[in-house]
C-alpha cells in the first residue's frame, strides 16, 4: 500500500483554482522532488499531504485512510531555520521539543536527543543556542528535530533555499546519506532543478495557472541515476542530463 496518495486533489484558495485535479502515489523509501514555478502551488501541495489544507475536491490518503488534520506522523522543515527554532532554547531543548510534544517521557529524552545529534553531526553543539550556530547548522538542527520525532513522512519545504552553494550541496549528501540509512519516506520542494533531479527518485513538476488542457500536474518523470551519488560525477550520468532537458521544457523555458 503507498504511504501516500492524492486522489484527484483539487485545491481552491482565496477562490482560485491553485491544484486541479493531481493523482499520484508515493512509496515508503521514495524521495519525491517537487519544482515548479513560483506560486504554482508547491507548498499547497505539501501542506495539503501533512493535514494542514483541506482539498475542496478528491481526498489525500495515508496508509490507505483519508486524512482529515495533522498528524505527528509526518515532521516538516522549513526554508527559514531562524523561525523553526526557538532562540532561546539550546540545541537539545529545541530537539526536545519534538519528543515533549509527542509524550516521550523525560527519562528517554536525552538518549533520543544525542542519538540524532550524532546523526547529524552535532553532538559537539547540544548545549549551544541558534545563534551561535552557523545557518547549515541550524538547518540541520532543524532535521535533526524531525528524525527524533520518527516520523513515517518527512515534508522539506525548500530546506536549503538560504544556505550558500557549498554549505547547499554538503547537506544535500547528507540528506541523501540519511534517507538511505534510516529508509525516509520525503516529499522535497524545490527552485532548483538541479537539486531536484541530484536529490529524487522522481521529480513532480508543476505548472501555474492550470486549465483542464494543462493540468498542474505537468511532468512525473523517474530519476534513475544510481547511489550513491556525488556532486560531480552524478552531474554528468546521462541519466541525470536526459531528466534535465525534459524539466527544463516542461518548465516552460523553450
Ligand atoms: N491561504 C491562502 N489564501 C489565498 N491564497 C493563497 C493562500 N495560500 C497560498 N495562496 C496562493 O496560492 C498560490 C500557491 O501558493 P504556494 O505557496 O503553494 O506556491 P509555491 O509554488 O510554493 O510558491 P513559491 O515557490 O513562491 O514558494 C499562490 O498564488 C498564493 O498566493
Amino acid at each position: 500500500m503507498p504511504i501516500l496518495s492524492f486522489n484527484d486533489v483539487t485545491i481552491h484558495l482565496g477562490g482560485r483554482e491553485i491544484l486541479s485535479p493531481t493523482r499520484f502515489e508515493v512509496e515508503k523509501g521514495e524521495f519525491i522532488s517537487i519544482i515548479g514555478p513560483s506560486g504554482c502551488g508547491k507548498t499547497t501541495l505539501l501542506r495539503a499531504a501533512a493535514g494542514f489544507v483541506t482539498p475542496s475536491g478528491g481526498s489525500v490518503s495515508r496508509q490507505g485512510k483519508v486524512i482529515t488534520g495533522p498528524s505527528r506522523e509526518v515532521a516538516f522543515v522549513f526554508q527559514d531555520y531562524g523561525r523553526a527554532l526557538l532562540p532561546w532554547r539550546t540545541v537539545e531543548g529545541n530537539i526536545s521539543l519534538a519528543l515533549e510534544a509527542a509524550g516521550v517521557p523525560a527519562g528517554q529524552r536525552a538518549a533520543r536527543i544525542s542519538k540524532v545529534l550524532e546523526t547529524v553531526g552535532l553532538a559537539a553543539h547540544a548545549g549551544k543556542f541558534p545563534t551561535q550556530l552557523s545557518g547549515g547548522m541550524q538547518q540541520r538542527v532543524q532535521i535533526a528535530r524531525c528524525l527524533a520525532q520518527e516520523p513515517e513522512l518527512l515534508m522539506m519545504d525548500e530546506p536549503f533555499g538560504a544556505l550558500d552553494a557549498m554549505t547547499r550541496e554538503s547537506l544535500q549528501d547528507e540528506l541523501l546519506r540519511l534517507v538511505r540509512e534510516q529508509g525516509l519516506t520525503v516529499l522535497f520542494v524545490t527552485h532548483d532543478l538541479e537539486e531536484a533531479i541530484y536529490l529524487g527518485d522522481r521529480v513532480i513538476a508543476l505548472r501555474s495557472n492550470p486549465t483542464p488542457q494543462q493540468p498542474s500536474l505537468a511532468a512525473v518523470i523517474d530519476v534513475t541515476i544510481p547511489h550513491p551519488r556525488d556532486q560531480l560525477s552524478t552531474k554528468e550520468h546521462p541519466d541525470f542530463l536526459r531528466p534535465r532537458r525534459d524539466l527544463y521544457h516542461y518548465l516552460g523555458h523553450d
